[in-house]
């Protein structure tokens, strides 16, 4: 079918569908979440601004809740460091097995799998309770307690309804980076919207100004969103705005893995 202003070709979704399946979550790890990217030395980088906008964010208490859903979680976990003291439940979703696999290795303390203690340390550190690291991991571990298969290209992208629906939505870098184009992204908010409560939170973190980006053999197209191309979707998507924030990414974490211009955060609400 030709494409539409409506939804983009079947072949454009194939073919990321495609590519997604040369994406190495070892080398996505390396790319992203070890220095220079994973420098916790100072507040003008990445990784403390990211950090600090979901814990100020968790810290005021409004968002709270039975179950928390995480989408397109890829191998990470640093995303729901702040927001696992505030969910009973901690739902990870992903498109690929080996994200999947990847994470219930680490929930279950599995050798070998990525180390997340200096993310863990920094959120501790920031929240300012004196908590031991060691505690945080063991409660997002004991709370992290479904790993889903999710397409957000989907009108029900977890296949079926999340009965209940989730009290809050998570997620990070995710949505720009497997949609063609910005209606496929606002359409994919719109889709993922549906699993939330009325009323319900979310956050979304993501790249500003990407068009590619690099895990392993796999090189992926990223639709290059603006500020308001995310503000409008939100909007368009059924969501009022709480909170907008963005961070420029500066040269010294530009390392070739993509070309993303900058990081944004929003918070809204259902
Ligand atoms: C750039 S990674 C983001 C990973 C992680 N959330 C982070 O913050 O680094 C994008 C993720 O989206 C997943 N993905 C790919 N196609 C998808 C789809 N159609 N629906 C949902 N997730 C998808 C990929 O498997 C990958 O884990
Ligand atoms: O901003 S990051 O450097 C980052 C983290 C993840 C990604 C990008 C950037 C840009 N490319 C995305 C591809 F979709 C994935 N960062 C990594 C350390 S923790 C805070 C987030």
């Amino acid at each position: 079918a030709g494409a539409t202003a409506a939804a983009p070709r079947h072949e454009t979704l194939a073919a990321l569908r495609e590519g997604y399946q040369h994406f190495d979550p070892r080398a996505y790890l390396q790319n992203n979440y070890l220095p220079p990217r994973a420098d916790f030395s100072s507040e003008e980088f990445v990784v403390p601004w990211k950090l600090r906008c979901l814990a100020e964010t968790f810290a005021s208490g409004e968002i709270h809740g039975r179950t928390l859903i995480d989408v397109g979680s890829g191998p990470t976990i640093y995303q729901l460091l702040s927001a696992c003291d505030h969910f009973e439940e901690i739902v990870a979703t992903d498109y690929l097995a080996v994200n999947r696999e990847e994470l219930g290795r680490w929930v279950r303390g599995e050798p070998g799998t990525f180390d997340w203690s200096p993310f863990i340390q920094h959120v501790c550190k920031i929240e300012g309770r004196g908590e031991p690291w060691q505690e945080k991991e063991r409660r997002l571990r004991d709370r992290l307690s479904r790993i889903l298969p999710i397409d957000v290209h989907r009108p029900d992208p977890l296949g079926a309804p999340l009965r209940p629906p989730a009290d809050a939505l998570l997620s990070a870098f995710c949505l720009e980076a497997v949609s063609p184009d910005r209606a496929a992204f606002a359409r994919a908010l719109a889709h993922v919207g549906s699993l939330l409560r009325p009323g319900g939170h979310a956050l979304l973190l993501g790249a500003l100004g990407e068009s590619f980006y690099l895990a392993g053999a796999a090189r992926l197209p990223v639709v290059p969103l603006a500020e308001d191309d995310v503000r409008t979707a939100l909007t368009g998507a059924g969501f009022a705005l709480r909170d907008f924030r963005s961070y420029a990414m500066p040269p010294a974490l530009r390392t070739g893995v993509d070309d993303v211009d900058g990081v944004f955060f929003a918070h809204a609400q259902k």
